[in-house]
């Protein structure tokens, strides 16, 4: 029996992705949120999650918008995620989220989740950062939608940046050629540079449209993020290019 290691289960709305090709903004989805982060992003709200070690249960919102949780043990089985899945179910689900910390590290529970999510009808939607194009190959083809990051400079995600976006990209690339509704997702900050904008749209042109999202709380002008915008959208074309915020913030909900 396959085990992971889970932050929580929680059936909400996808609060992200703007309105391009494959953004499932608006949508009710239930998400799954894995536990465990290679990377360290400054500005990350899911930051109590990015350890595995000390995440020793995982949480359920038994009602969903209750802020009423469940603790139950890690690690879990996939079975038991499943009926979790099933039991939230709220007969208007558009895909199951599979996010984290950054899901696509227990490869082989999430393989098995999307699977056997596929098997019971529902679409599945990954929230990756990206960075290992080899685990990606690994699940593209159980993929229907997808939000790939590209780690700003000023997410001083990790060490070698650069690689990094550059292994965005090839991710992005895979989910593609599998045939996923993919976008990336730019996180931008006070200290977001415009010629890395550039740089990152000149490299994604013709391969995938992109959301340009302030960090939480939002700190910087909202002239800055639609200077980035414009670079953007003239570099990958008009329609290739939205805003997207954390809606679900402004809400008060998961
Ligand atoms: C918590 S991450 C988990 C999935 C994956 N590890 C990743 O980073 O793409 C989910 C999404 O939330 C975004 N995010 C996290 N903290 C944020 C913040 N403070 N402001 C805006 N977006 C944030 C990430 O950039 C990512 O798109
Ligand atoms: N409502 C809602 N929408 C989301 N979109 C991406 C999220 C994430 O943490 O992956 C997220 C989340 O945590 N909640
Ligand atoms: S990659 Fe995602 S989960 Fe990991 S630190 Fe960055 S925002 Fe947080
Ligand atoms: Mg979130």
């Amino acid at each position: 029996m396959v085990k992971v290691i889970l932050g929580e289960i929680f059936n909400s709305w996808q609060g992200e992705g703007g309105s391009v090709e494959g953004s499932a903004f608006g949508r009710r989805q239930i998400f799954v949120r894995f536990a465990g982060c290679d990377l360290r992003c400054t500005y990350c709200d899911s930051r109590k999650y990015i350890d595995p070690r000390s995440v020793k249960k995982y949480r359920v919102e038994v009602e969903p918008f209750s802020g009423k949780f469940k603790y139950f043990n890690n690690p879990v089985d996939v079975e038991e995620v499943i009926k979790w899945i099933t039991k939230l179910d709220t007969g208007d689900i558009h895909s199951i989220s599979y996010t984290g910390g950054e899901p696509t590290l227990q490869i082989l529970g999430l393989a098995s989740l999307m699977e056997k999510a596929k098997e019971l009808g529902y679409d599945n939607f990954l929230e990756t950062h990206g960075g290992h194009p080899h685990l990606i190959k690994k699940i593209a083809y159980l993929t229907d939608y997808a939000s790939v990051d590209i780690k700003d400079e000023s997410a001083n995600a990790t060490k070698d940046w650069r690689k990094l976006v550059v292994n965005e990209i090839a991710s992005t690339k895979i989910l593609k050629e599998a045939g996923a509704k993919v976008y990336v997702k730019l996180v931008v900050t006070r200290e977001t540079r415009i010629e890395n904008v550039r740089w990152y749209a000149e490299m994604l042109k013709g391969i995938a449209p992109m959301v340009i999202q302030p960090k939480e709380p939002m700190d910087m002008p909202i002239k800055k993020v639609m200077d980035f915008y414009n670079v953007a959208a003239k570099i990958m074309g008009k329609k290739n290019v939205s805003l997207s915020f954390q809606v679900h913030k402004y809400l008060g909900v998961l």
